[in-house]
Parts: C-alpha cells; structure tokens; sequence
C-alpha cells in the first residue's frame, strides 16, 4: 500500500521521536531529524525507509492507537490498555449500535468507530460543545466521522436511542446516569464504566448491583513497559502508574423485591 496525498503518515524516527504528519505536495514535514518535502513520500510504500536532511525514518501506517502521538487532547483521555479491556468484554464488533458519555477528545470514540465499522453508529454524548468540536477533528482525522454522531446533552436526564448493544461511560457520576443507560441498553446489553478513583467505583458498582445490573465487575489493569537491552532488559523505572479503573456489568431484569433495589 502506497502513500497518497491529503494522507496521515506516522514517520518513525526512534522509539521517543514518532510524528503523526499529513503529506500535502510541496510542504515540508519537519522532525527533530530534519526535514522532508512530502513529494519525495507520496507514492513510497508504507514501510519504507525515508531519508531526512539529518538522519533517517520509517514511514508507517498510522492507526487508531496512533491518534495518541499527534491527536487533540482537551480533556484526560482513556489509556489504550483500558479501552482495550473495555471494548473486548462489551463483546462489539462490526455492526454494533453502542452509546458513549462523555465524548471529551473522543479518543474512546475513535476506537468504538474503528471496532463497529461502517454498519455499525457510536452516539457519542457530551454536555460541552468545545469537548465535541475537539472530538470532531480528532474522528476526521482518522476518517471515522461518518460512523459517530455526536450529540450535545446530559446522559443523567437521557439518552434517546434504543435497544443499543453497549454503553460506555466516562464522567465524573455515572451512578447518577444508570436509569437512562437501563433505557437505551438491549437486554444483556453490557455497561463499561471508567472512573479514576476508588470511591467512583464503589459508588457504581453498588449502585449497578441496586439498579438491575449483573456480571460485575471492577478491575484496575497495571501495565508494565519492559526496556530491552541485552543483559539489561527489566521494567522501565518511568511510567504512567495510574489511568483508573474499569467497572463492567450487563443488563438484567430488575429484581425489585430486593432490600436496597431501585426500579428503573
Ligand atoms: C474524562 S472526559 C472523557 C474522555 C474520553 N473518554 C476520551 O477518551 O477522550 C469526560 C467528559 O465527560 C463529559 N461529561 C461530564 N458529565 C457528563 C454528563 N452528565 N453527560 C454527558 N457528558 C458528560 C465532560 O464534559 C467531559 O468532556
């Protein structure tokens, strides 16, 4: 597959310099290795070596997962490892009808688009206008627009889709969100949550238990960077220590008669 123009490319240097560059004729891409005229990369197959005016760089592909280097971050984005864990236990794929709070960078949207396909809609709800217009570009960038719609409004008074394969949450109260989630949620439908604290997680996962919810969860994922080097490879002593925390859990018939339970 060959480079085209208007493209994305990922232009890999080394593992610290990584540039998510668009290839537009005549333009310069510049790097902490120098500079190249996009014209002498439009047209080379995606893997090849490029040579800039002071060293050299592969020419990747970029991905969905690659939006971390280069995208618009307004607000603290999911972590790969747990957007990851989240979307492979909600059991989507190609052709899912999924609803997700908040939208933010929409970097979570992304990778519900990429995984749903083009049968498949994320409705992605956020109460700020300025987080959603971020989110739009970060989705055009990847071309993933057309597989969300974004929508302006509160996902604790409603959400107004219906019979929705999963829900992904992550706002500061999603307890306070569950009777709308119930609603558009299919039965069996699965409910992801991510909160940074552990008192987020205790308020949702005892109020998942209250609401008809079942199958719970609550996992912290730990992922350790390993550094190689030969007689040295170990742990990276530098990190991200703390993203937060994922609360699972899928959609029952509500067991009303139960001491604390909530009809929703
Ligand atoms: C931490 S950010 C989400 C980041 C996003 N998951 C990502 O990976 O880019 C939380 C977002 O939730 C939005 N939000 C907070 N409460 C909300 C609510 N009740 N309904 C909809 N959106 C809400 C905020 O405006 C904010 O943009």
């Amino acid at each position: 597959m060959k480079v085209s123009e208007g493209e994305e490319v990922l232009l890999y240097v080394d593992e610290r310099r990584k540039y998510l560059l668009r290839v537009e004729k005549g333009k310069y891409l510049s790097t902490d290795k120098g500079k190249v005229k996009c014209d002498e990369i439009i047209g080379l197959e995606y893997g090849s070596r490029l040579k800039l005016s002071k060293g050299e760089a592969y020419v990747l592909r970029p991905t969905v997962a690659d939006l971390y280097r280069g995208g618009l971050r307004p607000s603290q984005v999911i972590y790969p490892k747990d957007v990851s864990y989240m979307i492979f236990y909600s059991g989507i794929g190609p052709g899912s009808k999924v609803v997700e709070a908040g939208t933010g960078s929409g970097y979570l949207t992304a990778a519900l688009a990429h995984f749903v396909g083009d049968e498949g809609k994320v409705y992605s709800y956020d109460v700020r206008d300025d987080m959603q217009r971020n989110a739009e570009k970060n989705l055009r960038r990847l071309k993933l627009s057309h597989r969300v719609e974004l929508k302006r409004g509160d996902v604790r008074e409603e959400i107004t889709e219906r019979e929705v394969d999963a829900v992904f949450l992550d706002m500061p109260d999603p307890w306070n969100a569950l009777k709308s989630v119930r609603v558009a949620l299919k039965p069996s439908g699965h409910l992801s949550v991510f909160v940074p604290t552990l008192r987020q997680v205790e308020l949702t996962y005892l109020a998942m238990g209250r609401t008809g919810f079942t199958d719970l969860r609550a996992d912290q994922l730990i992922l350790m960077e390993i550094r190689v080097k030969e007689n040295a490879t170990r742990p990276k002593n530098v990190g991200v220590m703390h993203t937060g925390y994922v609360v699972l859990g899928r959609k029952v018939q509500a067991d009303i008669s139960a001491p604390g339970s909530i009809e929703v």
